[in-house]
């Protein structure tokens, strides 16, 4: 399975339109991989907090429209990342579009665990409530956005919904870019998945991006990295390495504290 992370420079030199046509013209050029990776929030940039109203979309807006078009045209899985969602019925959404090879939506997921504390996208977006895995041909993505990263809960219960490979879109800044590397490989270690961490680069809103997209193996090693600017990260993977390392080494079964075991393969 080949996955291609595009790691999107994002800074206020560039409209928004411009870099949706851009990103649009990248996804393209990713005809061949069976799965494409965009980071979060990359419309706005993650810590542009006055755009997340001004900019925030419909479902099913111009972004959505775009990248349905550009998942079918390069006949790819597309993880779209995320768009600042407004629900005509409800706050504003962090919210990660999954799309089919023919360009369908194939899952939304509204980011779980919002960043800020008291400020930022904590108190001006909603949370989401649900998980969201999507089964493709060779492996169950489990999808999750940036501070999510930090909730091993949260991975733990894509596990127990079938999620081998775990998909993050981030826009992670530069400063706990250490952070950022541990905890992907602490998810894939201990969840015996892949994990591919998509990031922006680039600054926005005085807030340099870590870069350093990151893809992982079941067993923690790195099979990529991206650098600090934008990049696309290309990388195959073999899907079957889940089940062969939860076979050979099965940590996963011993787990106690009254929580559901995974299922049996
Ligand atoms: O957890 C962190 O350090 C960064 C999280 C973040 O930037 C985000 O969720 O947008």
């Amino acid at each position: 399975m080949r996955a291609s992370l595009i790691q999107i420079d994002v800074n206020e030199n560039e409209s928004l339109e411009a870099r949706r046509r851009r990103v649009t013209a990248l996804v393209r050029e990713q005809a061949g991989a069976d799965l494409v990776v965009l980071p979060e929030l990359w419309t706005t940039g993650a810590f542009a907090y006055e755009e997340f109203a001004t900019e925030a979309e419909p479902l099913e807006g111009p972004t959505f429209e775009a990248m349905a078009k550009a998942a079918g045209d390069a006949g790819v899985w597309l993880h779209a990342g995320s768009i600042p969602e407004r629900d005509p019925e409800g706050p504003l959404y962090n919210t990660a579009l999954v799309f089919s090879p023919t360009g369908e939506l194939a899952a939304a997921y509204r980011k779980i665990h919002r960043f800020g504390f008291d400020k930022g996208e904590a108190v001006l977006m909603g949370a989401g409530q649900d998980l969201v895995t999507v089964r493709l041909p060779e492996t169950t993505l489990g999808v999750a956005t940036c501070y999510d990263l930090r909730f091993p809960e949260l991975f733990r219960a894509l596990v127990d919904a079938g999620a081998e490979t775990m998909v993050v879109s981030a826009g992670w800044p530069e400063r706990r870019r250490a952070h950022w590397t541990l905890l992907a490989k602490a998810r894939a270690v201990e969840n015996q998945a892949f994990v591919l961490a998509c990031g922006t680069a680039g600054t926005h809103a005085g807030v340099p991006q870590a870069g350093h997209s990151i893809v992982v193996d079941p067993w923690g090693e790195v099979l990529a990295e991206a650098g600090a600017g934008e990049q696309v990260l290309t990388v195959d993977l073999d899907p079957a390495r889940v089940a062969a390392t939860r076979e050979q080494f099965p940590a996963l079964k011993d787990r106690l504290l009254g929580l559901a075991p995974p299922a049996r393969r």
